[in-house]
């Protein structure tokens, strides 16, 4: 996997990065405000790479869930998939990792906002949702779950460093990170730290319709080019099944032939499609167990199919 070059946000447009031999001294860095401060700090690459590569060993399965347009449901499909790993075998331990430092909402939609995370010896201790299911988020380390963070690219780097280094996961067979949607700091700073950590691939979620598609391949192009593997896409809110007559209608129409054909086109494997359900939207506002709560809703199967998928690939992996 590629590494991303590290450059200030008041860096020149010729600029070397700032870990490149040349940070300093290149023409390009001649007044520049960090000339000074590059030319003497430390080369090399950034040691959260290795602390990161280190503290990953036991977790068998890394995988990223992207998205190209914002509210397609990609913290719901992380939160469906992880409680559906999960449920399918009591050996395996799940986890999920929210790196969505600005709208973080896992600890809601997992249905543990309260709790919170402790520190040890060993790092911070995740939050279990369940005995084989945690979960770890910038959210439980904010005083209200109403405090916007507004940080810059350097702060979400440090923290995003943190959380792949220093949370003790134990072993794990599956940890899923949910990011933010689009292509942003948050992902830059997670493919660095992660370029040397074994990632397995990335998930992204999308909805049928063009205008959710347009950014998908985007984000398919960026996978591409940091050499991302892409274990596959799963298509949201496909349809809507009456609760009353089961007939089935189409909210987000597919103009263009939806999310599989945009696979069979880029070849790129495609996962499966999940219905609509208000039910899920009510579930993870109160952050209870959907498969629980509504064991006979169509989404219960759709989901088990792409988590079987999503095994598939993964144990190709390996
Ligand atoms: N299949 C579904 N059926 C019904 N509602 C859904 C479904 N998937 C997601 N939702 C609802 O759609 C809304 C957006 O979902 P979600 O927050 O998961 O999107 P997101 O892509 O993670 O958003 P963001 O861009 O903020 O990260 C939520 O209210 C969620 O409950």
């Amino acid at each position: 996997m590629a590494s991303a070059v590290v450059k200030p946000e008041t860096a020149p447009e010729h600029c070397p990065g700032t870990e490149s031999d040349q940070a300093g001294k290149a023409s390009a860095c001649a007044g520049c405000p960090n000339q000074n401060i590059c030319s003497t700090a430390p080369k090399g690459p950034d040691p959260g790479i290795a602390q990161v590569k280190e503290s990953l060993q036991a977790v068998k399965n890394k995988i990223l869930v992207l998205s190209g347009k914002g509210g397609v449901g990609k913290s719901t499909v992380t939160a469906l998939l992880s409680r559906a790993l999960a449920a399918s075998d009591s050996e395996k331990n799940i986890a999920v990792l929210d790196i969505d430092i600005c709208g973080p909402s896992q600890p809601r939609v997992l249905g543990v906002l309260d709790e919170q995370v402790h520190q040890s010896g060993s790092g911070w201790s995740p939050v279990y949702v369940d005995d084989n299911l945690s979960v770890m988020s910038i959210g439980f380390l904010l005083d209200s779950p109403d405090s916007a963070i507004i940080w810059r690219g350097p702060k979400k780097n440090g923290m995003i460093r943190q959380f792949l280094s220093q949370v003790d996961w134990g072993s794990l067979d599956y940890l899923l990170m949910d990011t933010p949607p689009g292509t942003s700091d948050e992902h830059l700073s997670a493919i660095t730290y992660l370029s040397q950590a074994d990632l397995t691939g990335a998930i992204i979620v999308t909805t049928p319709q063009e205008v959710a598609l347009l950014d998908v391949r985007k984000e398919i192009d960026f996978c591409r080019k940091s050499k991302i593997n892409i274990l596959g896409v799963v298509e949201n809110m496909a349809e809507f099944i009456c609760p009353c007559c089961q007939k089935s209608s189409q909210i987000f129409k597919p103009t263009t032939g939806g999310a599989k054909k945009m696979c069979e086109d880029l070849t790129i494997p495609f996962l499966g499609s999940l219905p609509l359900d208000p039910k899920i939207a009510k579930c993870s506002d109160e952050g209870k167990n959907f498969f629980e709560e509504v064991p006979d809703s169509p989404v219960v199967k759709a989901i088990e199919r792409v988590v079987e998928g999503l095994v598939a690939k993964c144990d190709e992996m390996h």
